[in-house]
């Protein structure tokens, strides 16, 4: 199993460590087991035919023996008939009730395993979309979307084969070696004492080779996020001319996978001798003293019962090399079930996943306040981003906020957004604080049109419905109408259906942001955030949206981020920021009017460059 997962490890296999099996440990995940209780009667008609069909398979190396011995004419059991017809009757008759009871195990537990796994599936990823924002400040998506992809396949394994194959695996064992000392007492002693030093050198081995092959995940991991990185990147790589840097630095981590794996392939060859010499070594020397016991018919030895012996030490000897490795799986879904609760376990936003649940309770008319706002992000707590911030926009109003980068605009609209909250001070809206209303009160009410815009791989129609998921066509259409995004969409062959994102229609910055502005005004909320983009559009397109946000602004509080001072010269207030501290406030003319003002440099400045 280690040989497949050494070379072709992807990153999130990689990202498996395994974890300690204790009683903790499995207390821990015993929460898991919640999912598996809404099918706990085909779970445990699952387990009773896995242990039937372990137990039956124990019978088949007896069928053997039975048929060698009833060829020369011995009788193997009194309680069945010595004829080679009868004993290969009863035989089928076994297999057939051997493969009724493995399909049922096999179909029942994969049932379970997919829809326990599917429920576990979908409460993960809405927990995960569903934690604050400063979570995911903290963690890189590849790591998240591997414990979506990576660790909930881990546990279904683990239920759908692990789990099963243990069990199976152990009666095997345990009956083998049970029905073994029956056969003969004297073998069975002589395989007891070589087996379980056979065991310990190979777990021993195996626990070292499975470090080396670790380590070669760890790095391969590291030269698949190169790759990751540079193709997310490849703008940039491309702008600088570092494709060359770029392959030597994979190239570089690529030699040392195949160094570490290398390494590991010599130990692994070693291993494999070891285990085939010494296997076979012993299934010999059984033969050997078997064929001894035979030839001196000690204790009624037969050569059915020395086939039937083989047979069973096979097992015995399988079941046993077996265990080590559905141990380690055991362990890397204990690991992983640990990393899923703790997501879990992780507080989430005060979101349902039933969405009428989350329909708006109270109404917003769009005054917002901030009060001494003091704030830094949870993940940088030593850097206060906004400092003693208050403003108050009656409803309806437009106030811009302007400043250089950095100053803490976006940081602003995040929080309006109440995607942080801050460390002292607080934000109102109509007069009362953000945490006497419900979470999605807020947002339900609050839109924003950002700089750039993410459309998701769908239709155009589907896009724009985002703003509010039970719109009609018709209101889509005149949502888009209003936002100067009809006429462009309508000359698409598809128009309203055609799809964009990754797989389709690329869109122009100016035809995505109407598309935003479409689905803000679907949305229609009380709060608008308009985050300029700094890139300039052309002129027309300059023309189309400005109008189409014209249009949105209407009857709404706006906050503006502005980077182009020429379109807020309109705004009820301008909030001038510098390093989160409001340094200027006022209309346009009021601030223009200050000489030594910073909104008068920057309005200078920009115009001068203009
Ligand atoms: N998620 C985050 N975690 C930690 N620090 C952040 C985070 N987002 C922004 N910052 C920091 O907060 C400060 C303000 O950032 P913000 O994005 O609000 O500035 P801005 O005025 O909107 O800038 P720009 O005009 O360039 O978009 C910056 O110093 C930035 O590095």
């Amino acid at each position: 199993m280690a040989r497949g997962r050494l070379n072709s490890g992807s990153k999130a296999e990689a990202e498996l460590p395994k974890a300690k099996i204790n009683k903790q440990s499995l207390r821990k995940i015993g929460r898991l087991l919640s999912y598996i209780r809404p099918y706990k009667a085909k779970f445990i008609g699952g387990l009773f035919f896995l242990i039937l069909s372990s137990l039956v398979g124990l019978a088949f190396p007896g069928f053997f023996g039975a048929l060698i011995d009833a060829s020369q004419g011995i009788q193997r059991y009194k309680f069945m008939p010595a004829d080679l017809s009868s004993i290969g009757k009863i035989a089928i008759v076994v297999l057939f009730l051997q493969g009724f009871v493995s399909f049922f195990r096999i179909t029942w537990f994969v049932q379970v395993a997919e829809n326990a796994l599917a429920a576990l599936r979908r409460d993960t990823y809405f927990r995960l979309i569903t934690l604050p924002m400063n979570f995911f400040a903290n963690r890189r998506v590849g790591e998240l979307n591997s414990r979506i992809s990576a660790d909930l396949s881990q546990i279904q394994d683990t239920l759908t084969t692990t789990f099963a194959e243990i069990i199976r695996q152990v009666i095997i064992m345990v009956g083998g070696i049970i029905l073994l000392a029956i056969v003969s007492i004297k073998l069975t002693a002589a395989l007891l004492i070589i087996l379980p030093f056979l065991i310990g050198i190979a777990i021993f081995f195996g626990k070292f080779i499975r470090t080396l092959s670790r380590q070669a995940q760890d790095q391969l991991a590291e030269s698949n996020t190169i790759v990751e990185e540079t193709l997310q990147g490849i703008a940039n790589v491309k702008a600088f001319v570092n494709e060359a840097f770029e392959a030597g630095r994979y190239q570089k981590n690529l030699q040392q996978v195949v160094n570490i794996a290398v390494k590991g392939a010599k130990y692994r060859g070693l291993f494999g001798a070891f285990i085939v010499f010494c296997l076979f070594g012993t299934i010999f020397c059984e033969i050997w003293y078997g064929s001894y016991l035979v030839s001196i018919h000690d204790n009624g030895m037969t050569f059915g019962k020395l086939t039937t012996f083989i047979i069973y030490a096979a097992f015995i000897s399988a079941a046993m090399g077996s265990l080590p490795d559905l141990y380690a799986n055991m362990q890397k879904a204990v690991g992983a079930s640990e990393r899923v609760l703790e997501i879990l376990d992780e507080t989430g936003e005060d979101i349902s996943i039933n969405s009428t649940e989350n329909l708006i309770k109270q109404q917003l008319y769009g005054k917002i306040s901030f009060n001494n706002v003091v704030f830094a992000y949870p993940s940088r707590p030593e850097i206060t981003v906004l400092n003693d911030i208050s403003f108050d926009a009656a409803a309806g109003q437009r106030i811009a906020i302007v400043g250089p980068s950095g100053s803490g605009k976006s940081t602003m609209a995040a929080l309006v957004l109440q995607f942080y909250h801050p460390q002292s001070g607080t934000i109102l809206f109509d007069g009362k604080p953000a945490s006497d209303y419900a979470l999605t009160d807020i947002r339900n009410q609050v839109a924003i049109v950002p700089q750039d815009v993410l459309l998701f791989g769908g239709t155009i129609l589907e896009n724009i419905a985002y703003g509010k998921l039970d719109a009609t066509k018709e209101e889509i259409i005149k949502a888009a109408k209003r936002a100067n995004a009809d006429m462009f969409i309508s000359s698409f062959p598809e128009g309203y259906d055609t799809v964009v994102g990754e797989r389709g229609v690329k869109l122009s910055g100016g035809q995505r942001q109407r598309i935003a502005i479409a689905r803000a005004l679907l949305k229609n909320p009380a709060i608008l955030i308009l985050d300029e983009a700094t890139s300039s559009l052309d002129s027309e397109s300059e023309r189309l949206v400005q109008e189409a946000l014209e249009e949105l602004m209407k009857g709404r509080t706006s906050i503006i981020i502005a980077h182009r001072l020429s379109t807020i010269r309109e705004a009820d207030k301008i909030i001038v920021l510098e390093k989160g501290n409001i340094i200027e406030s006022g209309s346009h003319a009021e601030l223009i009017s200050n000489e030594q003002g910073l909104y008068r440099y920057l309005s200078q400045l920009q115009y001068d460059v203009q």
